[in-house]
C-alpha cells in the first residue's frame, strides 16, 4: 500500500474539520477524495502533505506507520503534491522549476558545494517527461510561455520525478479547458501505472470518476463512501457528498 489515513481526527479550536476520515490508496490506484465544500478534503489532503498533524487516528506510508511534521518529512517518505496553484516559478525555466526546492549539487573545483549541475538537470527532467510522454515545445522557455495544460503536466512531472510513493493532486483540471483536462486525466493514469499512488481532490466528478479506481467521498469530516469508483454514478457522488442518507449516522 502506498498511502493511507486511518479515522483520522483534527480540530481548528471550536471547528472540528476532520472526525473520522480514513483513506487507502495501493500502489498503482487513483483514489478520488470528494466532498462538498467545507467537507475538510483540504484539510485531509495537507495532514497526508505533512502540513498539518492529526489529533487522531494515524498515517501510513508505504505500509509503515508515520509521523509526519512537515512537508519534507512527507518528502523523505516519497510522497509529494501538485498544488492547485502548481507552485512553478513563471519566470524559471522548465528545467528549473522541476528542481525548485530540489537544486542538484556538484563538487566544484575546490571541492565545496554548490554548483548546479545543468547538464544533469537537463537530462533528468527529459527522462522525467519522457517516461510520461509529455511533450513540450521547448525545455528552456519560461513557464509562462506555457499553456495551462503543459504546465500541469510540468507540475505532474515535478511531483512525480520526486516521489517514490504517492503523488497527491489538488484539483488538477479545475483551470484547463475539456481538451486539456483529459490530458492530464490521461497523465494521472500514466503516473499510477508508475507504481505510485495516487489521490486526487475534485470536484470534477465525471471526469476523476472516469479515471479513478476507489472513490472516497467525505461527508462533515468522516468518511461517508468509501469504494471502488466502478460501483458509482456521478448522482450516487453527488447524493452522498450532499448527506443524502448520511444525516442519522453524521448526527
Ligand atoms: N486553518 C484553519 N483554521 C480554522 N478552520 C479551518 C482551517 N482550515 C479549514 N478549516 C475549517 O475546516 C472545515 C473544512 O475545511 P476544508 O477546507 O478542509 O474543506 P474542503 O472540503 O476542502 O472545502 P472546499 O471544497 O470549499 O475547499 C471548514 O469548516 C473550514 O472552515
Amino acid at each position: 500500500m502506498a498511502i493511507a489515513a486511518e479515522h483520522v481526527g483534527k480540530r481548528f479550536g471550536h471547528v472540528e474539520a476532520l472526525r473520522d476520515a480514513s483513506l487507502r490508496a495501493e500502489r498503482g490506484q487513483i483514489v478520488a477524495l470528494f466532498g462538498d465544500n467545507g467537507a475538510g478534503k483540504s484539510t485531509f489532503l495537507r495532514i497526508l502533505q505533512g502540513i498539518h498533524q492529526p489529533d487522531a487516528g494515524r498515517l501510513v506510508v508505504d505500509d509503515q506507520p508515520v509521523s509526519m511534521t512537515s512537508v519534507r518529512d512527507a518528502q523523505a517518505l516519497g510522497v509529494d503534491t501538485v498544488h492547485q496553484d502548481l507552485s512553478l516559478a513563471p519566470d524559471l525555466s522548465v528545467v528549473d522549476n522541476m528542481f525548485v526546492g530540489h537544486e542538484v549539487l556538484r563538487r566544484g573545483p575546490l571541492g565545496r558545494m554548490g554548483v548546479l549541475d545543468r547538464r544533469e538537470m537537463t537530462e533528468r527532467t527529459e527522462a522525467a517527461l519522457r517516461e510520461l510522454s509529455i511533450n513540450l515545445p521547448s525545455l528552456t522557455v519560461p513557464i509562462s510561455d506555457l499553456s495551462g495544460g503543459q504546465r500541469q503536466a510540468v507540475a505532474v512531472a515535478r511531483a512525480v520525478m520526486w516521489s517514490s510513493t504517492a503523488v497527491l493532486m489538488d484539483e488538477p483540471t479545475a483551470a484547463l479547458g475539456a481538451r486539456q483536462s483529459e490530458l492530464v486525466c490521461d497523465l494521472m493514469r500514466t503516473v499510477a501505472g508508475r507504481g505510485l499512488g495516487v489521490v486526487v481532490v475534485s470536484h470534477d466528478l465525471p471526469r476523476i470518476l472516469a479515471i479513478a479506481d476507489r472513490v472516497v467521498i467525505l461527508f462533515r469530516g468522516r468518511t461517508a463512501l468509501d469504494v471502488p469508483a466502478a460501483d458509482l454514478t456521478v448522482p450516487d457522488v453527488v447524493a452522498t457528498m450532499v448527506g443524502y442518507g448520511q444525516e442519522e449516522s453524521a448526527a
